[in-house]
C-alpha cells in the first residue's frame, strides 16, 4: 500500500530541524523548512500543511507559539514538537505549551536517541512519537518511518518528552566523567544512577515510569551520554578540561539545552524535595560553585543507602 503524502512544514532551521526535513523529504513528502530568518511569511509556510513540526530551541518555543497564534493554522493540522527543554518561567514542557495554546489541535512529541549528524548520514536510528491522541502519533509515525528510521508510537507524550529533556543534564555529567577519564566503571555507575533520578522527577511531573525504560528515556540517555556529537556531553567534557562555561558556549555549534534544564530541574526538585544528587552537582558545577573533581567527590561521599530505597516503581 502506498503511504499518503503530506505537506510537512518544519519550523526552526537548526541542525535538528534540517535533519527532520531530510527524513520527511526522503519519504517524498512536500517539505517546507521555515526559520525566523526566512523571507517566506510564517502564514504562507504553514498554509495547507498537515504536519507542522517545531524544532526550535526552548528559548524559541514561546515566541514561535505567539507568532503562530496570530496566523491561521490549517484546521486538521497536527503539531509535532521536537524540542528537548523546560520553560524557565513555568517549568512547562514544550508539548504542554503547545497544547495549551492550540486546544483544538493534536500535539505529538517526537523524541529518541537521535543525534542529528548520524541521522543526516542515513545511519539507522529509532525514535518515539507520542501523543494523547494515538491516531495522530500514528500519522506522524507513517510520515517519518523508513528503512533507516524506525518510529515507535506511544501514548505518553510527557514521558517521551521528559526522557529526552532530563537526559541532557545527565549528558553534561557524563561528559565530565569522560573528560576526567574516570573510567568505564564510573560511567556505568553514573548512567545507572541517572535513570532513577530521571524517573523520580518524571513521575512527579506526571509521566509514566515505564516510558523512561524505552528509546526516549534509557535509549537517549545512552546515546547522548556516550557521544562527542552531543553538545551537552561536550559542555561537560570541556568543563572537565578546565574551560569556563562562557568559553564553551561561545564556541559550541548549536544549543546545549541541558544548561537551562539543569536550573529548572534543580529548582523544582528543591521546591518539591525530590532527590536529584547528580543534577544538583551539575548545577553547582555550571554555576562555578565547585570544580569537576569536587562534584565527583560530593557524589562519592553521599550517605550510604539501599540501592532501590528511594525509587518507588
Ligand atoms: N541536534 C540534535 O541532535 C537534536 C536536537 N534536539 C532538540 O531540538 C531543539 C533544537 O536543537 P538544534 O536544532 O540542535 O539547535 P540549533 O541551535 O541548531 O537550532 C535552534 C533553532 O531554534 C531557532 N530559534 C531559537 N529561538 C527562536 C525564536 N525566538 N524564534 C524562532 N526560532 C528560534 C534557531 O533559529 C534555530 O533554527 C533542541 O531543543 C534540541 O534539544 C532533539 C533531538 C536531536
Ligand atoms: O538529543 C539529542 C540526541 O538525541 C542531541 O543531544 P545534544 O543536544 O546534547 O546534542
Amino acid at each position: 500500500m502506498t503511504k499518503q503524502k503530506y505537506i510537512v512544514t518544519v519550523l526552526g532551521a537548526g541542525v535538528w530541524g534540517n535533519a527532520l526535513a531530510v527524513l520527511a523529504r526522503r519519504n517524498q513528502h512536500q517539505v517546507r523548512l521555515w526559520s525566523r530568518r526566512s523571507f517566506e511569511p510564517l502564514a504562507s509556510a504553514i498554509s495547507e500543511a498537515k504536519i507542522i513540526i517545531s524544532a526550535v530551541s526552548m528559548k524559541g518555543v514561546r515566541p514561535l507559539v505567539e507568532q503562530l497564534q496570530t496566523v491561521h493554522l490549517p484546521k486538521h493540522s497536527i503539531l509535532v514538537t521536537a524540542t528537548k527543554g523546560l520553560d524557565p518561567l513555568t517549568t512547562l514542557t514544550p508539548s504542554q505549551i503547545w497544547q495549551t495554546a492550540f486546544l483544538n489541535h493534536s500535539v505529538v512529541v517526537l523524541s529518541g536517541p537521535n543525534l542529528s549528524k548520524e541521522i543526516e548520514r542515513g545511519l539507522p536510528a529509532a525514535t518515539v512519537v507520542a501523543s494523547n491522541e494515538l491516531k495522530s502519533a500514528e500519522t506522524v509515525q507513517q510520515v517519518f518511518a523508513s528503512d533507516t528510521f524506525r518510529v515507535y508510537a506511544s501514548s505518553d507524550p510527557l514521558g517521551a518528552e521528559l526522557g529526552g529533556t532530563l537526559k541532557n543534564v545527565m549528558a553534561i555529567a557524563a561528559g565530565v566523567c569522560d573528560g576526567l577519564q574516570l573510567g568505564t566503571n564510573a560511567k556505568a555507575a553514573l548512567l545507572t544512577r541517572a535513570l532513577p533520578e530521571m524517573i523520580r522527577v518524571g513521575t512527579y511531573l506526571g509521566a509514566n515510569p515505564e516510558t523512561f525504560f524505552g528509546l526516549s528515556g534509557l535509549g537517549d540517555l545512552i546515546a547522548t551520554c556516550d557521544s562527542p556529537l552531543s553538545r551537552n556531553y561536550q559542555v561537560g567534557y570541556q568543563l572537565a578540561q578546565g574551560l569556563s562555561l562562557e568559553e564553551i558556549l561561545s564556541k559550541l555549534e548549536g544549543t546545549a539545552e541541558g544548561v537551562n534544564t539543569t536550573d529548572v530541574l534543580v529548582k523544582t526538585a528543591v521546591r518539591q524535595q525530590l532527590a536529584v544528587p547528580i543534577a544538583y552537582q551539575v548545577y553547582r558545577l555550571l554555576h562555578g560553585k565547585i570544580t569537576p573533581q569536587q562534584a565527583v567527590q560530593a557524589l562519592m561521599a553521599r550517605e550510604l543507602k539501599e540501592e532501590f530505597s528511594d525509587l518507588d516503581l
